[in-house]
């Protein structure tokens, strides 16, 4: 485990309103993390704050064994939520400002400029300007921007939003591509599959606080039941009837039983009736877009739990 970046204890207020309350994580060399919560839970804040865009009341954030102003930001690679690049600058130019401001060898980013635009199908753009571009364009020259240095912590602030399903993929590739050559990426997104393909731990905030905090596996174990997906035309009273049933989605032939926790699916699929009609039948663990949902809209009471501690 290398440890690249430390949040310890981070507090911050805006006024008198607290949006921040002893957030603490860690991001190690070579894994994806993901930072979530619903609208307003504080990700941006928190992002900010690691970039120095704005300083924490409370707290420490350290990259390697540097603090604060210390951090050599140019070794940070960072997409921030707000798009927007200089409108009438070219491609080529904009790009190679970023890369001079992060003290990055011009030739060598020529280089990359031109295999990264390649990789992203904006081949023979370089000398186009910004604004001749569509926004799925625009954040693609963004994304080349924040990793055209090499940076050893990328911090993606919502990569996805706005690009199509190809340009979508694109990136989730190269993210994970970085990850397995060591970089260190901290991903805020809403969108709840792509996190769940790509991440390798995670980080839950609501209203400024932790609300989980582990492995995707861990979690899963922890917050995901198990439900169980029967295709057959059943009554309803007799599948709410079966042991651990706690809740049933029905749709024509089929049906969603959401089991209890700590349900043995082994043991649980003994206990069905013999009358059941079942064409099909699928056993999976809820979706994180399910247990993000539940704790975002209040009905799950791990708030108070602080989860684990991975
Ligand atoms: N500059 C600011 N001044 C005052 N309040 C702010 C400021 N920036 C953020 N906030 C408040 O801090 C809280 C957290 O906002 P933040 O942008 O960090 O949330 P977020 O999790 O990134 O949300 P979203 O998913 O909507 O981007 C919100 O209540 C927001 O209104």
């Amino acid at each position: 485990m290398n440890v690249m970046l430390s949040i310890d204890g981070l507090e911050k207020s805006f006024k008198d309103k607290k949006v921040l309350h002893n957030i603490s994580f860690e991001v190690r060399k070579g894994e994806i993390m993901a930072i979530l919560g619903p609208n307003g839970a504080g990700k941006s804040t928190t992002i900010r704050n690691i970039m120095g865009i704005m300083y924490p009341d409370a707290g420490s954030i350290t990259f390697h064994n540097y603090e604060g102003n210390e951090i050599p930001r140019h070794k940070i690679g960072y997409l921030p939520e707000e798009r927007g690049l200089y409108k009438n600058v070219k491609v080529m130019d904009i790009l190679l400002y970023l890369a001079d401001l992060k003290d990055y060898p011009l030739d060598k980013a020529k280089e990359r400029i031109l295999m990264y635009l390649k990789k992203f199908d904006l081949e023979g753009k370089e000398k186009v300007s910004i604004e001749e571009l569509s926004k799925g364009m625009g954040q693609k020259v963004q994304f080349i921007g924040s990793i055209l240095h090499e940076p050893e912590l990328l911090i993606l602030d919502e990569p996805f939003s706005g690009l199509d399903p190809v340009s979508q993929e694109l990136f989730k590739e190269e993210i994970r591509s970085l990850a397995d050559q060591g970089t260190a990426i901290l991903l805020s997104s809403h969108q709840m599959n792509l996190v769940e393909e790509m991440c390798d731990r995670l980080f839950m905030i609501q209203k400024g606080h932790k609300v989980i905090y582990g492995t995707l596996d861990e979690v899963k174990t922890e917050y995901a039941n198990f439900k169980c997906t029967i295709n057959g035309r059943n009554q309803l009273q007799d599948l709410e009837a079966i042991a651990d049933v706690e809740r049933v989605e029905q749709h024509e032939n089929s049906a969603t039983l959401y089991l209890a926790k700590d349900v043995n699916p082994s043991q649980w699929l003994k206990l069905l009736p013999e009358t059941l009609i079942i064409n099909e039948l699928k056993i999976n663990r809820v979706s994180l877009h399910e247990i993000f949902i539940d704790i975002a809209t209040g009905k799950n009471l791990l708030q108070e739990a602080g989860a684990s501690d991975a």
